[in-house]
């Protein structure tokens, strides 16, 4: 087994890493990052929470100058959760060697980050619009970048996001290096980004499937007006540690966050018109398990990192195929296990043949459950708190009473009235939500390379056909890029 000390790479990183716990790479770091190190472009495929930041981390890390003092790496990232997060991660990877990485996102005081960015790190994560704003009022200068790195790059790469990225590219006026991850690359994305690289490396890790064998995965047939009762059986059943929940609206999100917390459970939404502050400390709160369950929409589909996430459900299925993957990534990871179960209404069953065709992976079958699955769940969940107690706790004072309890009574009625107590009794508030009408299928002439879904092109500009050659590193490509992309990013991101 290869150490990350057998990498060219400095000591300060080895030993960062070795803080973060990490002593030997995962596969797609110990064939990404040599490729990496040698300079040369690549497209880096591995499955959800396999260590892709850092795959593209350490190299990143390792070229920087110290002596330099302008940004010379730029990561882009789809949503400002992840930008933070791999903010952090790059920060952790660079703390020996003294390179300071700042994220730059939308929805944070401009005026803060100015004051960062003035401090001149070697590294800066951003989403795309927040940065195309800095460059437009010149508070940040991509003149020195050697090393760019699309993270999610099939997500930044589709029709709402492309031309910020090009936009964004035209800006960099030197040679660089380009890195692109994700955990799905369809292939007419592969074959777009080919086009603006240096003859990328391709790298994918050896699976066959595309999502990670310690996820469970299960499907469950259920009629829309049943699915929030269903959902509440389930959480009562396997009273998940984290659990994320995926909504297909903003307004599902609400709906759903609200209807949980009528019924007792503890949750938090987060959306793209929810506030930065708020969405940060709704994500701090899961982090930290003050909140159990996470509402959300796509969102937080890509590239978060919390642990402890046991559950995803999908309340409602996904737009793409794509997104499912990343979707149920969000558990089972680095080794983890994890559980993914999905609502599928009868008429979206066509869907979810899709869905099993990219993954190459066929889910089981759960039967909604019944009453007495509930109770007999919730029973079971008491007994492991009434064990956990058991081991864990100083009983003595309590057993004066249990004794004397115990010479009064049956045993078993003793433990049968304490657990009767104890077990939360299902809630039944009524909630309601807004009926949301099963996904269509858009049929498309073409298939869209491996995953084939049928409306993957939703609602997309279908202009990549028509991109220029190397068109991405074109100054004068440059205006007419800008000019679109305000109205193609709101129509990407309205609905989430
Ligand atoms: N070499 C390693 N040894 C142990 N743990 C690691 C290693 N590399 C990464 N990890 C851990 O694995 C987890 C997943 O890493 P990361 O978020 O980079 O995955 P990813 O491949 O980018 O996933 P996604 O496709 O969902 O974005 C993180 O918690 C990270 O700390
Ligand atoms: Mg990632």
């Amino acid at each position: 087994m290869i150490a990350f000390k057998d990498f060219n790479i400095g000591e300060e990183i080895v030993k960062a890493l070795s803080n973060m716990g990490f002593e030997n790479p995962t596969p797609i770091q110990e064939k990404a990052i040599p490729v990496a190190l040698e300079g040369r472009d690549m497209i880096g495929q591995a499955q959800t929470g396999t260590g892709k930041t850092t795959a593209f981390g350490v190299p990143m890390i390792e070229k920087m100058d110290m002596s330099q003092s302008k940004v010379q790496g730029l990561v882009i990232a789809p949503t400002r959760e992840l930008a933070i997060q791999v903010g952090e991660e790059l920060n952790r990877i660079g703390q020996n060697k003294g390179v300071r990485t700042v994220p730059v996102y939308g929805g944070q005081d401009i005026q803060r980050q100015i004051k960062a960015l003035k401090k001149r790190p070697q590294i800066v994560v951003a989403t795309p619009g927040r940065l195309l704003d800095h460059i437009r009022r010149k508070t940040i200068r991509l003149d020195e970048i050697h090393t760019l790195v699309l993270d999610e790059a099939d997500e930044m790469l589709n029709m709402g996001f492309i031309e910020d990225i090009e936009a964004i590219m035209a800006e960099i006026p030197s040679k660089y290096q380009t890195l692109l991850f994700s955990a799905t690359m369809p292939k007419r994305i592969q074959n777009l980004a080919e086009r603006f690289m240096d003859q990328p490396e391709v790298i994918r890790t050896k699976s066959k499937q595309l999502t990670v064998e310690n996820i469970e995965q299960f499907y469950l047939e259920v009629k829309e007006p049943q699915k929030f009762d269903v959902l509440c059986k389930l959480l009562d059943i396997e009273s998940p540690e984290l659990a994320i929940i995926f909504g297909r609206t903003k307004k599902r999100v609400d709906e759903l966050t609200e209807g949980l917390l009528k019924r007792g459970y503890s949750a938090e939404g987060i959306h793209g018109d929810i506030t930065q502050a708020k969405r940060e400390r709704a994500i701090k709160r899961f982090k930290d398990q003050t909140t159990d369950i996470l509402v959300a929409t796509d969102v937080a589909a890509r590239g978060l990192d919390i642990s402890g996430v046991t559950h995803v459900y999908n309340f409602d299925l996904p737009q793409d195929p794509e997104s499912y993957v990343h979707r149920i990534g969000r558990t089972g990871r680095a080794g983890n296990k994890g559980q993914a179960i999905t609502f599928v209404v009868p008429r979206e069953f066509e869907h979810l043949k899709n869905i099993e065709e990219l993954t190459k992976h066929k889910m089981t079958r759960k039967i909604v459950p019944s009453y007495d699955d509930v109770l007999e769940g919730i029973q079971k969940a008491t007994r492991d708190e009434l064990l956990n107690a058991i081991e864990e706790q100083d009983l003595q004072k309590y057993k004066r009473v249990a004794e004397n309890l115990l010479d009064e009574y049956h045993s078993v009625d003793v433990v049968a009235a304490a657990i009767k107590l104890l077990a939360k009794e299902p809630d039944r508030t009524p909630v309601k939500l807004t009926a949301v009408s099963p996904l269509r299928v858009k049929k498309v002439g073409h298939k869209g390379g491996k995953g084939g879904g049928g409306n993957r092109n939703r609602g997309r500009r279908g202009r990549q056909g028509d991109r220029k050659q190397g068109g991405g590193r074109r100054r004068d490509d440059r205006r007419s890029n800008n000019r679109g992309q305000k109205g193609n990013r709101k129509r990407r991101n309205s609905n989430q």
